[in-house]
């Protein structure tokens, strides 16, 4: 579970790019954060994940305050960010056993955890190769996988189907599946309205920092009386003319 309570953070003193966010993310749900571009949505999961400090209001990922006690928040989730650094002089495996390093995975279920992702993601082939040779739809997987090796409970993924092939980002979105239907907890950015209206359980929708709408598709239709696709009532409801 994410809970956001009154989260407001500004870069400069005339513009808040997240004006007094309220939002609850319940585990066994698939949750799309949709907006235009610079709506806000990194900056909030920047603030979520504990990179960024909101100048006001509290986060706590599965109840724990990610301003209070970061490192029990930070064990909760795994977060692939939207444009991640790498380090690319390791091969692929040598970056997912420092992850599992870092996350104190075992040692006998890491293997079969390494072994299970590349599998999934079509990349056993290529973990003994330098992240520098991948492709910017392999650096992707490797990170996801990274991110995956330590079986967070919540997933907050910025952007994660951003330049993987259609068998990635299918096997992507059946995983998020498998985790939400487990009771956990998948919160993902996306400027893909198809997958979100396909994907999600609940979206919400914010623009200039403010949230305009959180439920469900069908809440969406009935609130604007309007059978039109996500698309369409996204491009309404963010229209300033
Ligand atoms: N480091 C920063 N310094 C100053 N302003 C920033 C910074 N990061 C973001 N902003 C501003 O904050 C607002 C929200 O930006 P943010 O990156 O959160 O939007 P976004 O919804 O993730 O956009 P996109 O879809 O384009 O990635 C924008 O007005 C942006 O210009």
């Amino acid at each position: 579970m994410i809970e956001l309570t009154d989260v407001t953070k500004s870069y400069n003193p005339t513009v808040k790019a997240v004006d007094d966010l309220t939002l609850t993310v319940r585990g066994g749900e698939i949750f799309g954060f949709l907006g235009p571009n610079g709506a806000g949505k990194t900056t909030t999961i920047k603030m979520m994940t504990g990179i960024a400090k909101p100048d006001k209001g509290t986060i706590r990922i599965n109840g724990r305050d990610i301003a209070s006690s970061p490192l029990e928040a930070k064990k909760q989730f795994g977060y692939v960010p939207d444009s991640p650094d790498l380090f690319l002089r390791l091969k692929g495996l040598e970056y997912l056993n420092f992850m599992a390093d870092m996350y104190d995975v075992p040692k006998e279920t890491r293997k079969e955890r390494i072994d299970g992702l590349a599998r999934r993601f079509d990349m056993s082939g290529a973990l003994s190769d330098p992240i520098q040779s991948y492709s910017h739809g392999m650096r992707q997987k490797i990170v996801i996988m990274g991110v995956l090796i330590h079986d967070p409970h919540v997933w907050i993924l910025d952007e994660p189907l951003t330049g993987l092939d259609p068998k990635s980002s299918y096997t992507l979105k059946e995983m998020m599946r498998e985790h939400a239907d487990a009771g956990k907890t998948v919160f993902f950015s996306t400027h893909v309205l198809e997958v979100a209206e396909k994907l999600c359980d609940r979206v919400a929708i914010i623009n200039k920092g403010v949230v305009l709408f959180c439920g469900t598709f069908k809440e969406m239709q009935e609130r604007f009386q309007s059978d039109m696709s996500l698309e369409k009532l996204f491009l309404e409801l963010t229209d300033d003319e």
